[in-house]
């Protein structure tokens, strides 16, 4: 198509298919091997779907000619986007589905009116040409990124290709900002897509960056697990940059991990463009090796991923050194004037982390009145030296948990969580996180669970890195699988994973203990509604604590200005209206309750046994590495550790009440679970079990039961007060 041509926009079924002839050798099963191919066609995705594009003067020709205008001639300028389209993973197509593509189609097919042939095209070029489009080889439009500013066909192509034509409302006010050199203060909820906000930017100097020596951004975040993510969403975005560059022009930087391995990548050319490093490694290796302060004070931009995460408690040290470090170096090389870029965000810039700044400064307690993240960015630009006062950019101005995330609260005894645990999951077979605040309750949870048949993993800080990656992955898999049978899956985890973690589908979020803030609150809440998704977040707590912890945490998470508030939801709500109760089927509670308790006792001696080795073990090492002989009169003698291991020793069972339990529970599990227990035969009452279960209506592991979907009873709940 020449330059001058004005090019109009076709359906895949106008356009002039050609058959190409099959070598005889092949049996042609009537068209399905058909290849068909095109040329003199732009193939463009636009908003994500491909759209052909042809000279206008083409489509006004007769037939015969369109079939020979379509075949460029020799001295006709051939445009560079003319295009042969050959699809891939052809047999891939199912029979028939071409045939609405092919012109020529045999007399006496039925022909079906315009409304139905255009149905039908728009499903081949969804079925077919968007299934099956190369991205990096094709033009790419996405409007709406487009306005934001002016992106490389990379970083358009790497949208495209992850599906996400709009951007987010974080991402539309940060990333002209980001573009143009600013420093940014950016808030908006768990889930919002903040990652984008900074990497494209980022990415984006990256690839129009001419120096591949020179070190474009560093990037913290408060865990190893996170740090990893960013690395790979930034690479899926980018993936095209890396024919021709160095694959590890993105890499993470973080401990679990071989330093000795990092410092070498480190010496390939166009490696450690953009760094994505937890603030304790990367200083272990500022420290190690000086000519790497002077590399990377060159930075254009530094980001702060969960910053008021990165800002409490051991990292903020390590953090402060390494800034201290590489604006040292900046002014030595580059003079006073020359700062980078920050950007800083979170879903919390919470008045704990305003408080422990304020208490390490001048500052003063935040009233009510004030403006909270300005009071935070006035205290934080004590300690962080911003290049100019940044931009406050809060895109969750009034409500702290994401709006798509439903509350609920199973109140119950302090020693029924368990069993509550097991109900819930039960009840609505999806994938669920629970979180706790001690690693012992981990551990226990994920082997009560496991002992029911519940498939669960566990992640937590005192495992090692490789361990907690594993686990993610299997979990992961693992839901993939169940996802299909309606069957639950389970992770179970510590703090570690409440920030930034993008599991994929996680659709409830389970507090089996209260958090201490409420900002980890926020934050495990927000492992659910990712993107535009919905999910389900449900406090179990005892009466008790729902007088003390829970009361105080939900005052917090409805404080914020009242008048804000109010012009949001129209009137302030009591917290305790906040969060609606799940409503509980006591019945299948009942029946549940033997097999937890069995449960449970097969988990404490699992986890307690296991420990008692792991003492045993510590304790002959260390003496093996004192050269003394153990005796175990020691332990006696040492009352903490005989305390320590009487305690274990009374959770853990004999081997054969061990298998008499195992037995028991074994024989309980496979009997079924009947909602309205007193409904004895089957066919009786209203609803015909036995159809149901014939059908494979309803739940799958509750008979009668039909509800399987915790996100759908909350609402319908909500919508009965
Ligand atoms: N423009 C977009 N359109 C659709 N999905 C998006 C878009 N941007 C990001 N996402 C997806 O939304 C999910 C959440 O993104 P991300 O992890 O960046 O959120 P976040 O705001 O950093 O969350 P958190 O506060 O928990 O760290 C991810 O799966 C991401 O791939």
């Amino acid at each position: 198509m020449s330059r001058n041509d004005k090019s109009v926009e076709v359906k895949a079924t106008d356009l002039k298919w050609k058959k190409v002839d099959v070598p005889d050798t092949l049996d042609d099963f009537d068209g399905f091997y058909g290849l068909e191919e095109l040329d003199g066609v732009n193939v463009k995705v636009v908003d994500g779907k491909v759209t052909f594009t042809v000279s206008e003067q083409a489509t006004g020709e007769t037939e015969q000619d369109q079939s020979t205008a379509a075949i460029p001639n020799d001295d006709a300028e051939v445009d560079s986007s003319d295009e042969l389209i050959e699809f891939k993973n052809f047999d891939d197509i199912k029979e028939g589905e071409l045939s609405v593509a092919s012109s020529d189609s045999e007399e006496g097919d039925e022909v079906s009116d315009d409304a139905g042939a255009d149905a039908d095209a728009d499903e081949l070029t969804s079925n077919v040409f968007n299934a099956n489009v190369n991205f990096s080889e094709v033009e790419v439009e996405l409007p709406d990124w487009q306005a934001l500013g002016d992106f490389s066909m990379t970083t358009l192509q790497g949208l495209s290709k992850l599906g996400y034509t709009k951007p987010t409302e974080i991402q539309s006010k940060t990333i002209p900002l980001a573009l143009e050199g600013h420093d940014i203060m950016g808030k908006a909820s768990t889930g919002s897509g903040k990652t984008l906000a900074y990497g494209i930017p980022i990415l984006e100097n990256l690839i129009k960056g001419k120096d591949s020596a020179r070190p474009v951004a560093l990037i913290f975040t408060p865990t190893r697990e996170l740090a990893s993510q960013v690395t790979s969403h930034l690479t899926n975005l980018g993936e095209s940059i890396f024919t021709g560059r160095n694959k590890f022009a993105i890499m993470s930087l973080t401990g679990g991990l071989s330093i000795q391995k990092q410092e070498r990548v480190l010496k390939y050319d166009g490696s450690g463009q953009i760094i994505i490093a937890t603030p304790g490694r990367f200083l272990e290796l500022l420290e190690k090796r000086s000519d790497l302060v002077a590399r990377f004070a060159q930075i254009e931009t530094l980001v702060l991923d969960e910053a008021d995460r990165l800002l409490q408690d051991g990292h903020f040290d390590e953090f402060t050194k390494i800034l201290k470090l590489l604006s040292q170096a900046r002014r030595e090389k580059e003079g006073k004037r020359s700062h980078w870029q920050t950007l800083i965000f979170s879903a919390t810039f919470s008045l704990d982390l305003f408080n422990k700044l304020a208490s390490n400064g001048q500052g003063h307690t935040l009233k009510e009145s004030d403006n909270e993240l300005e009071e935070v960015l006035k205290q934080l630009m004590t300690k962080i030296h911003f290049k100019e006062r940044p931009t406050i950019i809060d895109a969750n101005p009034f409500d702290k948990v994401n709006m798509q995330v439903k509350e609920a609260l199973i109140e119950c005894a302090p020693l029924e969580r368990d069993l509550y645990v097991y109900y819930f999951i039960s009840m609505f077979p999806g994938t669920t996180l629970i979180f706790c605040n001690a690693i012992d309750s981990v551990k226990k949870l994920t082997s009560f669970l496991n002992f029911l048949r519940i498939p669960s993993f566990q992640i937590h800080s005192s495992m090692s890195q490789k361990n907690r990656l594993s686990n993610l992955e299997k979990y992961e898999k693992k839901a993939q699988f169940n996802k299909t049978l309606h069957k639950p899956t389970v992770l179970i985890a510590s703090d570690v994973a409440a920030r930034g973690l993008d599991i994929p589908g996680i659709q409830h979020v389970i507090h089996y203990h209260l958090p201490r803030t409420a900002d980890v609150y926020i934050h495990r809440s927000g492992r659910t509604a990712r993107g535009q998704s919905e999910g389900v977040s449900v406090m179990i707590c005892s009466p008790q604590e729902a007088m003390g912890p829970l009361r105080k945490l939900r005052k917090v998470l409805s404080s914020g200005s009242e008048s804000q508030r109010r012009q949001k939801r129209g009137r302030g709500l009591k917290w305790q209206k906040d969060v609606s109760l799940l409503p509980i089927e006591v019945d299948i509670v009942r029946q549940l309750k033997g097999r937890s308790q069995l449960a449970a006792e097969l988990a404490n001696h699992d986890v307690s046994s296991t420990s008692l080795n792991k003492d045993e073990n510590w304790l002959k090492k260390a003496a093996d590495d004192l050269g003394i002989d153990v005796d175990s009169d020691d332990e006696k003698k040492d009352v903490y550790l005989a305390k320590n291991r009487n305690r274990k020793l009374n959770k853990t069972l004999g081997k054969d009440e061990y298998k008499m339990r195992k037995l028991e529970l074994n024989s309980m599990l496979d009997q079924p679970v009947r909602k309205d227990m007193r409904k004895k035969y089957l066919t009786g009452g209203l609803t015909n079990l036995a159809d149901e279960l014939v059908k494979k209506r309803g739940h799958g592991s509750i008979i009668g039961q039909s509800d399987t979907d915790a996100l759908e009873t909350l609402k319908r709940r909500k919508g009965k007060k």
